[in-house]
C-alpha cells in the first residue's frame, strides 16, 4: 500500500523545520584564519582609535596661535626644534615660534594644535640651526587626526553573526583580537544513496552516472558556512543505508542524504526514518523542484532528505538546509536575500505547485532583471552552472509573462564588472 503523501505549503515547511533551529558555539579562531568566518560576539571599540592626537600629514606641528599674523606678505619664521617619524614620540614641548617636523601618523608634539604641510612651508639652515617658514595661517585643530575620531571605547562596531570579511579583518586588528570569537560550524554529515552512482574518477559504465550531487552539496554547505563532512555513496540497500545513517548521526550537527525519498522500490530513506524512530516534519512540499523533500528529526536533530535529482536537491538544500546552517552561525537573516526582479522570459504554462527557476539575475538600466539560466527540470545539471538566483513563480492558474515583476533569491552576491565601469 502506497503511502499517500500530502504537499505541504513552502512557508510551512520552513517554518517546521526551523522549529528545529539551534544557535551553535563558540570558538576561536587565529586572525589570520578568520576571515569568511561569522562573528559570535559583537566587536566593541576597547580603546580610542587613533589612541593619541597624530598628524595626518607629512610637514610641521605647530602652535596655531603663532600663526596668527601669517599672510601673503607676512612670512612667519619657526625654528624646527625637533624631527619625528610616525612611531616616534618627541619629549620637547615647542615654545613660541618653535614646530617640529613631522610625519603622518606620528603623536602630536605635547602643546601643538595644528599641522602645517610640507608644501606650505620652506626650510631653511641659519647658524647651524634649523627653520621653516610659512605664509599659511591655522586653525586651532587643522590638519590633526583626534584621538577616538575613528572609534570610541565601549562603541559596538560590528554585529555578532557577520560574516567576517577584510574590513572586518582590519578592525579586529586594530583592536588586537589575535584569536577571534567565531561561530563554531556545524558539522554536517553527507552521503549520496544510489546504486547507479560512480565517483567523479570512474570511467562511465551503462545506465551509470557520476555522482554530482555529493560535490554540489558539499559546495553549499561550504557556501553556506558550514564543515561538509561527505561520508561517501552508498547503495540501494536497506541495511547498508540504515547503518551509515544512524553511525553518522552520532558524529553530527545535522545529517543530509540525497535520493532515495521518492515512492521508489529503493527509496529507502522513509523506511530509514522510521527505523531509527525519527519524527517525519513533511515528506511533500508543494514546490518544484524538490517537492519529494523531506525532513526528520530525532532527539532535535535534523535529518534532511534531499531529492536525488540534483536541481531538485540544490533548490531543496537552500530553502532548507542553509537557513540552519546560517542560524548556527548566529545570523539574524539566516534565509536567502529576496528581491524584486523583471523576468525576461515567458512562462505561459500555469503549475499548481510554486516553481524556484534557477536564473541568472543581472542588472538593466538600473533594474534587476532575470532570465532562466537553462532547462528548468528538476533532472537537469546543467542550467545549474549558471544560476545566480531562483526565481519565485508562485503556483496557481496563471502563467508569467515577459515583463512580470517577480521575486528572486539571491544565492551569490560577489558578481563582479567588466571593465571599463
Ligand atoms: N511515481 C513517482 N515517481 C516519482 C515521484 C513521484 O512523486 N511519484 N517524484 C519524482 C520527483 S519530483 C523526484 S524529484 C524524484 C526524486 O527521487 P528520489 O529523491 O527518490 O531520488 P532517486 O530516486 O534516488 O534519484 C532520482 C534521480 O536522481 C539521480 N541521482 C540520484 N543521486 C544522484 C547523485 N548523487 N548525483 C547525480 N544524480 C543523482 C538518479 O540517478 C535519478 O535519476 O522522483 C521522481 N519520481
Ligand atoms: O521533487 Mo521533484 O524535485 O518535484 O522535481
Ligand atoms: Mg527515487
Amino acid at each position: 500500500m502506497l503511502d499517500k503523501r500530502n504537499p505541504i505549503k513552502i512557508a510551512e515547511a520552513i517554518s517546521r523545520v526551523m522549529k528545529y533551529e539551534k544557535k551553535g558555539e563558540t570558538e576561536y579562531s587565529s586572525i589570520y584564519t578568520s576571515n569568511g568566518r561569522y562573528l559570535a560576539d559583537d566587536i566593541k571599540a576597547t580603546h580610542d582609535v587613533p589612541h593619541f592626537d597624530r598628524a595626518p600629514y607629512d610637514g610641521f606641528a605647530v602652535r596655531s596661535v603663532d600663526t596668527a599674523q601669517a599672510s601673503q606678505s607676512n612670512e612667519i619664521v619657526f625654528e624646527v626644534i625637533d624631527h619625528i617619524g610616525a612611531g616616534h614620540v618627541t619629549n620637547k614641548v615647542p615654545a613660541a615660534f618653535e614646530a617640529v617636523r613631522i610625519m603622518t601618523g606620528a603623536q602630536m608634539p605635547e602643546g601643538c594644535d595644528a599641522v602645517l604641510m610640507l608644501e606650505l612651508s620652506k626650510s631653511f639652515e641659519k647658524d647651524g640651526k634649523t627653520y621653516m617658514s610659512t605664509k599659511r595661517k591655522l586653525k586651532t585643530g587643522e590638519n590633526v587626526s583626534f584621538k577616538g575620531e575613528d572609534a570610541k571605547t565601549g562603541e559596538v562596531l560590528i554585529h555578532k553573526g557577520t560574516l567576517i570579511n577584510p574590513g572586518i579583518q582590519a578592525v579586529l586588528a586594530t583592536f588586537g583580537y589575535a584569536q577571534v570569537p567565531v561561530a563554531k560550524k556545524p558539522a554536517i554529515a553527507l552521503f549520496a544513496t544510489g546504486s547507479e552512482l560512480l565517483e567523479v574518477e570512474d570511467d562511465l559504465e551503462p545506465g551509470k552516472i557520476r555522482n554530482s550531487n555529493a560535490l554540489m552539496i558539499t559546495a553549499q554547505i561550504e557556501r553556506a558556512g558550514g564543515n561538509a563532512s561527505y561520508l561517501g555513496k552508498l547503495p540501494d540497500d536497506f541495511d547498508t543505508c540504515f547503518t551509515a545513517v544512524e553511525n553518522a548521526l552520532h558524529e553530527s550537527d545535522f545529517l543530509i542524504t540525497t535520493g532515495g525519498v521518492s515512492v521508489g522500490d529503493f527509496d529507502y530513506l522513509p523506511a530509514i526514518y522510521e527505523k531509527l524512530g525519527a519524527e517525519v516534519l513533511f515528506n511533500k512540499v508543494a514546490m518544484r523542484p524538490g517537492s519529494v523533500t523531506t525532513v526528520a528529526q530525532l532527539d532535535g536533530k535534523l535529518l534532511f532528505g534531499l531529492s536525488g535529482n540534483p536541481s531538485a536537491c540544490y533548490v531543496g538544500f537552500e530553502l532548507f538546509v542553509r537557513p540552519i546552517i546560517r542560524t548556527f552561525l548566529f545570523s539574524k537573516k539566516a534565509h536567502l536575500r529576496r528581491e524584486k526582479a523583471i523576468l525576461t522570459a515567458d512562462f505561459p504554462k500555469a503549475n499548481p505547485f510554486t516553481r524556484f527557476v534557477r536564473a541568472i539575475l543581472s542588472v538593466e538600466d538600473g533594474k534587476l532583471v532575470a532570465a532562466p539560466s537553462g532547462m528548468d527540470k528538476s533532472n537537469i545539471v546543467m542550467s545549474l552552472a549558471g544560476a545566480n538566483a531562483l526565481m519565485i513563480l508562485p503556483g496557481g492558474s496563471r502563467g508569467y509573462m515577459s515583463g512580470d515583476e517577480v521575486d528572486v533569491l539571491m544565492l551569490e552576491e560577489f558578481t563582479g564588472s567588466e571593465w571599463p565601469w
